[in-house]
């Protein structure tokens, strides 16, 4: 049969014949179809299999080993204080950026200390790890482990009576909740939940110290911030759990005695920070010549930040932690033995600064000319500006912030330049 003439110079014209191959040939046709298609799929499941996990958002879970004698041996040894009135702390989310600072602070004046701390892929898992050394060189030895993991934290009270525990492990950043809301849940919720189950049924009861939120304040437009002042208008997820976190810690200590105290971060900044925060990614986009994006307040106004140097911070942390008072838990009667505290504290710089000025500092101490985008703040979480009221700080704790944000960043930056040096000089810290 021709079957060159079937095809219709017109479409729908002629109806063309319908060409029957032999058999032998369209069973050709087929298995080579079949082995283009194995093969192809072989090629797929390749590469699938050597490819590297990508840090998707919802795979922030890391590998974590724990136990045994030797494990045991390093977690008695680094929480051993050096005389009876110091403390023996477990510092969660120890590797993080103000987990290191207190961690480090507190071995250096005699404090037993313990960190915890699931190395998650937030943010580049070797700054963890850079954090992790420093602090292994000074004597503390940080768990690897999740605060989720009751287990865990129940082997930890058993091998330690720990007197305090500073929980700053969480999942921070305020415009990450729109990506992946569910994070938040399982670390500023949960997490916090298991924390306190576990200490609750320690032996002795620890005092809690927490990390809270300057965002819990939210929509609150009455300047500065004080503890008395509404926080039920929370502007993003992570303020919301953040809140929520402070609500738990009422409902433990009311139920089971627990001494608690939280204390709300204003925008902490300094040496070895978060990379998701903006000082921080400015600092590196500036000095790759890339544009930076500033926001500014719907109404075209500035938006501002009550910056909070590192160093301030750690001495309100350790002043939270030093007049915690004993959590009072339960009798041998079931009964409760008294009320125990409850305190929140604000910890901010109270003097707010526009981030406008923030990149002309970061402007002239990288002496780079920044390419600005200003561009009205989207409503992602953040708010317009944040002022802290740190009088019951300062009544209470004996908190006095003294470092100004020129003088803080000008540290930050040469820590940046350092760490981050091709030369790789390690003389950071
Ligand atoms: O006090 C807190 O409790 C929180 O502090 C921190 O949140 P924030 O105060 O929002 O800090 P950060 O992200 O550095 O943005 C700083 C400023 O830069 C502006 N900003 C931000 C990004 C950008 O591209 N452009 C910009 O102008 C932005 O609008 C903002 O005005 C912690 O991340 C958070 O975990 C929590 O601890």
């Amino acid at each position: 049969m021709d079957t060159k003439n079937t095809s219709p110079s017109t479409p729908g014209k002629l109806k063309p014949e319908k060409y029957h191959p032999p058999y032998n040939i369209h069973r050709i046709r087929l298995s080579k179809l079949t082995i283009y298609s194995s093969i192809f799929l072989a090629l797929i499941i390749f590469f699938f299999i050597l490819s590297p996990p990508s840090p998707s958002p919802s795979s922030l879970k890391t590998h974590n080993s724990w136990g045994g004698p030797a494990w045991e041996k390093r977690v008695t040894k680094s929480a051993r204080r050096t005389s009876a009135s110091s403390l023996t702390v477990l510092v969660t989310g120890a590797s993080g950026f103000v987990g290191t600072h207190v961690s480090l602070a507190l071995k250096r004046r005699g404090d037993g200390v313990i960190g915890l701390d699931n190395f998650n892929r937030y943010y580049d898992p070797n700054l963890k790890r850079a954090r992790q050394k420093v602090l292994s060189r000074a004597g503390v030895f940080v768990v690897e482990g999740d605060i989720n993991d009751a287990n865990l934290l129940h082997k930890l009270f058993d091998v330690v009576p720990f007197t305090h525990v500073m929980h700053l492990a969480a999942q921070a950043g305020v415009r990450y909740a729109m990506q992946n809301p569910n994070s938040y849940i399982h670390s500023n919720i949960a997490g916090f939940v298991t924390l306190l189950e576990a200490s609750k049924s320690a032996n002795p009861q620890p005092a809690i110290v927490y990390a809270s939120s300057s965002s819990v304040y939210g929509l609150n437009s009455k300047v500065p911030f004080s503890e008395k002042d509404r926080t039920d208008q929370p502007a993003s997820l992570y303020a919301a759990t953040k809140k929520a976190g402070e609500e738990i810690a009422h409902a433990y200590n009311h139920i089971y005695c627990l001494s608690v105290t939280g204390l709300r971060f204003f925008t902490v900044y300094g040496p070895w920070g978060r990379p998701d925060m903006a000082y921080f990614f400015f600092t590196k986009d500036i000095l790759k010549g890339k544009h930076i994006t500033v926001f500014e307040s719907p109404d075209g106004g500035s938006v501002a930040r009550d910056f909070t140097y590192i160093d301030d911070i750690v001495k309100g942390c350790l002043g939270a932690l030093d007049t915690a008072k004993k959590s009072t838990g339960f009798g041998v009667d079931g009964k409760k033995k008294g009320n125990a505290q409850y305190r929140i504290f604000n910890l901010g710089n109270t003097s707010p600064v526009p981030v406008t000025e923030l990149v002309d500092i970061l402007e002239k101490l990288l002496n780079v000319k920044v390419k600005r985008k200003v561009m009205p703040m989207p409503r992602n979480g953040d708010v317009k500006f944040t002022h802290a009221n740190i009088s019951r700080a300062q009544k209470e704790l004996g908190y006095m912030p003294t470092t100004d944000l020129e003088s803080g960043l000008k540290k930050f930056v040469r820590w940046y330049l350092d760490f981050y040096s091709p030369l790789k000089n390690k003389s950071v810290w």
